[in-house]
């Protein structure tokens, strides 16, 4: 009679990374109190927030160039800091590309990107050559970095980051040096490399376009904390608070307080299921949150000013009531300009209602 096979639990793949209760201090200050964070395989996820908020030093604990103070790291379920363990950084499998890149000026495009690649065999150097093929520098492998632009150069750092193959990709501000125009191409170039060659990612970001543009999901940070982590579009849409939704994007705040599960505006009264009465509110009204008409079409307002975005314009309007203009977006030009009276409508689901932060009462 054969045994019946035991029965396992279906296997689970393990985070890329999994960090917990990270803290880290020098000196006085704190720059991670407390950092939870998991990013699943396959994975590119950005770390948002303002400068000195942390990022930087949470990439450098689990790179392994800086030993948290309590906490621990786990790169593919293995722990690497934390509870006794110190895995060196080129023990770790991890891949590391700065913001300036870090090319070595002395040596070619082909030597730099083989550079991490010594005592490996020789298919990790073919597969380094075919990544360079890939990122359209196979014609520059000879040249030496300072004769590339800083796409070129970008590219050649992020090729010598993954010609080892990492488990996980950290990625500091890597877009930071390009110039606008460049930055958007480079962008998805990089995003598309990572998909390809399938790598986990994790990227310091200050720039929330950038963080919306490339994360799967994005782990907004302030003050060595993890605020929310969320897909980008529902950190956008969805925020969990007021700092969140600022980080975002600019809005205009109109204080409140709810009142019969509503939060009254001069635009009307917004229905706010989920706060409790009399908590203290801001309405935060975004761009996409209002709907502009003729005059005599919801309530009056002012054109104080349009601005001509090409595809798009801005306008910023005047509502009795309100201090300071509220901004509108209209495809191309639009029919209104300054001094127009103009109808102005909420759209409900676009706009937020959060917790006044700012009020000492709520
Ligand atoms: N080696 C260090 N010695 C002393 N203080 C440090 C060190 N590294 C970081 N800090 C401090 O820790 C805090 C967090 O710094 P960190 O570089 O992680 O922030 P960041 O969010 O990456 O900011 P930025 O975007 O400006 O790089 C800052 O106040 C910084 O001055």
């Amino acid at each position: 009679m054969t045994e019946p096979a035991p029965s396992r639990p279906a296997p689970t793949l393990a985070p890329a990374l999994a960090v917990e209760g990270l803290a880290c201090r020098f000196g006085r200050v704190q720059a991670l109190a407390g950092v939870s964070l998991t990013v699943r395989p396959g994975e590119v996820m950005a770390l948002l927030g303002d400068s000195g908020c942390g990022k930087s030093t949470l990439l450098r604990v689990v790179a392994g160039l800086e030993a948290p103070d309590s906490g621990t790291v786990r790169l593919d379920g293995r722990l690497v800091a934390g509870e006794g363990a110190r895995v060196p950084p080129e023990e770790r499998g991890v891949g590391l590309m700065f913001q300036d890149y870090a090319l070595f000026p002395h040596l070619t495009v082909r030597e730099n990107i083989r550079f991490g690649l010594k005592g490996q065999p020789p298919a990790a150097r073919e597969a380094a050559d075919e990544l360079l093929e890939q990122v359209g520098l196979a014609g520059h492998a000879g040249s030496y970095p300072q004769t590339l632009s800083g796409g070129e150069q970008q590219r050649v750092a992020l090729v010598r980051a993954l010609a080892p193959g990492p488990r996980l990709l950290l990625l500091d501000e890597p877009f930071s040096n390009l110039d606008r125009r460049m930055r958007d191409r480079v962008r998805e170039d990089t995003v598309a490399l990572l998909r390809r060659t399938g790598t986990t990612a994790l990227m310091v970001t200050h720039d929330p376009e950038e963080a919306l543009a490339v994360a799967t999901r994005i782990a907004l940070m302030r003050r060595g904390r993890i605020v929310q982590v969320a897909t980008g579009e529902a950190l956008y849409r969805r925020p969990e608070s007021l700092f969140a939704a600022r980080f975002l994007a600019d809005a205009a705040e109109i204080p409140a307080r709810i009142e019969a599960g509503r939060a009254a505006t001069p635009l009307g009264a917004v229905p706010v299921p989920h706060l409790p009465e009399g908590a203290a509110v801001r309405v935060c009204l975004r761009p996409e949150a209002l709907q502009v008409a003729g005059p005599g079409e919801g309530f009056a307002a002012q054109v104080v000013r349009r601005t001509f975005l090409g595809a798009a314009s801005v306008l910023h309007l005047g509502v009795p009531g309100i201090d300071g203009p509220l901004r509108a977006r209209l495809p191309g030009p639009g029919p209104y300009g300054p001094g127009d009276a103009v109808g102005v409508t909420l759209v409900p689901e676009a706009v937020l209602v959060l917790p006044d932060e700012d009020d000492a009462s709520s």
